[in-house]
């Protein structure tokens, strides 16, 4: 390409290549936020604007979770106490905690597990703490020849047993997977500590006196499981100062 025709090139010039990239780039940038960025397409850049954006969005989060962590303390003390009670009971009479949830929830039955079967803080015994969001050939078989709000509830059926508690995690709780599990493990008088937020739904309603919600005073899912997480170390840190007192890693 000669000077002439590279000049011709730049902003203000009369060209139809310019014009053309000028009218791709303003039919970009009218789309919407998520259409704007052509992935795959060679590294894209923030603008500045962007790049403030973010930056207050991240301090928007940490404030916002810091500020729901602090309020929430006060409230989910006292059932937080009453669960680790409830799952200290039922492992040292040798029954099992199963844990359902969906999505995010999912991977907070799984951390609870591992750091139950595993360990948490300190060395131990393992204890018997099982997800059923793991096994992906029972959730598609039972998904697919029954129904996804079965998922659970048929596996509470099938390792579930009177006095084993039933760790039920859903921030809206409203899932009706979690309902249905809910539903099999009162009828065989499993304990359930339900983990929820927003009022608690439909979740809230179905507990009975023995069970303990959890209910974080949010209505925001990210900020409701930021608790639900907190609250998981809060579990297994008071199943092991129950085992052996409260003087290691204070
Ligand atoms: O982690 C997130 C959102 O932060 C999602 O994966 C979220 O867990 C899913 O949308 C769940 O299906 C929500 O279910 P639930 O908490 O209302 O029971
Ligand atoms: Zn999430």
């Amino acid at each position: 390409m000669d000077q002439a025709s590279i000049r011709n090139l730049a902003p203000g010039r009369s060209n139809d290549r310019y014009n053309q990239a000028t009218t791709i780039k303003a039919s970009i940038l009218s789309r919407k936020p998520s259409c704007r960025y052509r992935l795959g397409h060679g590294p894209q850049h923030f603008t500045q604007n962007t790049d403030i954006m973010i930056n207050q969005r991240i301090l928007a989060h940490f404030n916002e979770s810091a500020e729901l962590k602090a309020r929430a303390a006060e409230v989910l003390a006292g059932p937080i106490a009453s669960a680790v009670e409830l799952m200290f009971s039922a492992l040292s009479n040798g029954n099992k905690i199963l844990a359902c949830g969906n999505g995010g929830s999912a991977a907070d039955c799984q951390h609870f597990a591992a750091e139950l079967v595993g360990r948490f803080e300190r060395e131990r015994l393992p204890l018997p703490a099982l997800a059923l969001t793991t096994d992906t050939s029972i959730i598609t078989a039972v998904g697919n020849d029954y129904s996804y709000n079965e998922i659970f509830s048929k596996q509470v059926q099938a390792f579930g047993q009177a006095g084993d508690v039933l760790l039920a995690f859903s921030t809206s709780g409203n899932s009706a997977n979690v309902l249905a599990a809910i539903d099999v493990a009162l009828e065989r008088d499993m304990r359930v500590i339900a983990l929820t937020g927003k009022g608690g739904g439909a979740i809230g309603k179905k507990l009975t006196e023995a069970d303990v919600h959890i209910c974080v005073p949010h209505d925001r899912t990210a900020r409701i499981q930021e608790v639900h997480l907190l609250t998981i170390h809060c579990l297994c840190d008071g199943i092991d100062v129950a085992l052996f007192g409260g003087d290691a890693n204070d």
